[in-house]
């Protein structure tokens, strides 16, 4: 995706064949009234890990604005989510991300976070996403490392279990 301003990308209906699992205790996932973002990572039948999300009030920095910080939380977990489709045996920590902010993100709006296919390279795990508005604008794009850690070194296994939602995701289709 380039970084070019004002670009709107050419979209196709994708498929959505799952859901990212996801945990009430996880900033990016809770989804509670001030409690977090409450993102539900979808998975789509050619390798995308997309989110239909509506922005919150509570997230914004210039009034009507989405704070750029969440919106860095938006694409950690979005991102992250090509993770677990990569590495499900383990737990990937970030540790690098770049964010290039291309136009400002309304609060109270539908937007897209979408997160391309990626591959896996011995720990590490690079992944590449982009945040459409509701015009199809591309509006800030995103490139992000993990590295992958054993996943007792993150949730116990008890937590792992109770983590784990099998919730059916809420739309059949996503376009992006
Ligand atoms: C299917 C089931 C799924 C279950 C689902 C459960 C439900 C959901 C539950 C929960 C949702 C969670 C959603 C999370 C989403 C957001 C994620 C975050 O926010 S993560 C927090 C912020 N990130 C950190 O705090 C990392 C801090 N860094 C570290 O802790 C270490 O650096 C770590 C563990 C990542 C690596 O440390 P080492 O000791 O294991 O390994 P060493 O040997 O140091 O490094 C390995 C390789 O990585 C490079 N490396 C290490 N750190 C690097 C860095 N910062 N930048 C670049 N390269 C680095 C090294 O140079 C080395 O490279 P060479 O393999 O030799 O080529």
């Amino acid at each position: 995706m380039s970084a070019e301003r004002n670009v709107k990308a050419e979209t196709k209906e994708h498929t959505v064949t799952g859901q990212i699992p996801w945990s009430e205790t996880c900033f990016g996932c809770n989804g509670g009234p001030n409690e977090g973002v409450g993102l539900r990572l979808a998975v789509t039948d050619d390798g995308y890990v997309a989110c239909r999300y509506f922005t919150k009030e509570c997230h914004q920095g210039f009034p009507g604005f989405v704070h750029g910080g969440i919106i860095a939380s938006y694409f950690d977990e979005v991102l992250w989510g090509q993770t677990v489709i990569l590495a499900p045996e383990a737990s990937a920590m970030t540790v690098e991300m770049n964010i290039r902010y291309l136009s400002a993100v309304k609060t109270g709006q539908e937007i897209r976070v979408i997160a391309k296919p990626a591959k896996v390279e011995g720990r590490h795990i690079y992944v590449e996403g982009f945040l459409l508005l509701p015009d199809d604008t591309v509006a800030v794009t995103a490139k992000a490392h993990y590295i992958t850690v054993k996943k007792s070194n993150t949730l116990t296994e008890h937590e792992n279990e109770r983590m784990k939602h099998g919730e059916e995701p809420a739309y059949r289709t996503i376009r992006f």
